[in-house]
């Protein structure tokens, strides 16, 4: 099925340039924390404040490894990675697309963990989800794009590029 998914830290970008890359492609676009609020009818951080992380995160899995979609381009939340069967799904589905910024560049977007609703352990640092999470995200990228010093538009532009190179290389991989 040709679907892509981006995976990333909270506010990298997987919603912003997912919706971009889905309308240059023709492609339906999905957000999937739209599918959970919807689901739950509450906010994400309504949903992580009443039924904690762990909670949100199974509500999180259920929801991304039930996705139906062809032609998509879908964008979950950042904590998707921790959510071992919709993460399977989505290798399963499409192609798996890593946006990666630094740490120094995450954080400057993202003023408030608690207000943007961050999935993160008590007494657990920002700096130390980030590292934990990069690993997970390198585990399950088909394609990793580096965003830092781009533009948003160059970001779309250098997507395109890899994902050209990657089915070349699939192609050839084929032959
Ligand atoms: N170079 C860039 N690439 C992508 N997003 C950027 C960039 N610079 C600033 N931003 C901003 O970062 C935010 C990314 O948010 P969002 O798309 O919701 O990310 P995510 O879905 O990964 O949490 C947007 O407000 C976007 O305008
Ligand atoms: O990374 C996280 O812990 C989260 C990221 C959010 O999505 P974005 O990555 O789209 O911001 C959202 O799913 C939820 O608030 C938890
Ligand atoms: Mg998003």
């Amino acid at each position: 099925m040709d679907n892509i998914i981006f995976i990333g830290m909270p506010a990298v970008g997987k919603s912003s340039v997912g919706i971009v890359v889905a309308k240059r492609l023709g492609y339906r676009f999905v957000d999937t924390d739209l599918l959970i609020q919807e689901q739950e009818g509450k906010l994400l951080k309504e949903i992580i404040a009443e039924v904690g992380n762990e909670g949100f995160l199974k509500i999180e899995n259920q929801v991304n490894r039930d996705v139906k979609a062809t032609r998509s381009v879908i964008s979950p939340g950042g904590s998707v990675v921790y959510c071992e069967e919709a993460m399977e799904h989505f290798k399963e589905i499409g192609t798996v697309v890593y946006l990666k910024a630094s740490f120094g560049n995450i954080r400057r977007r993202i003023r408030s963990l608690k207000k943007r609703g961050v999935v993160l352990k008590d007494g657990q640092t920002f700096r130390n989800l980030y590292e934990e999470r990069t690993a997970l995200f390198e585990k399950y990228a088909d394609i990793i794009v580096d965003e830092d010093g781009f533009r948003m538009e160059e970001t779309v532009e250098n997507v395109f590029r890899a994902l050209d190179d990657y089915r070349k290389r699939e192609i050839e991989g084929e032959k």
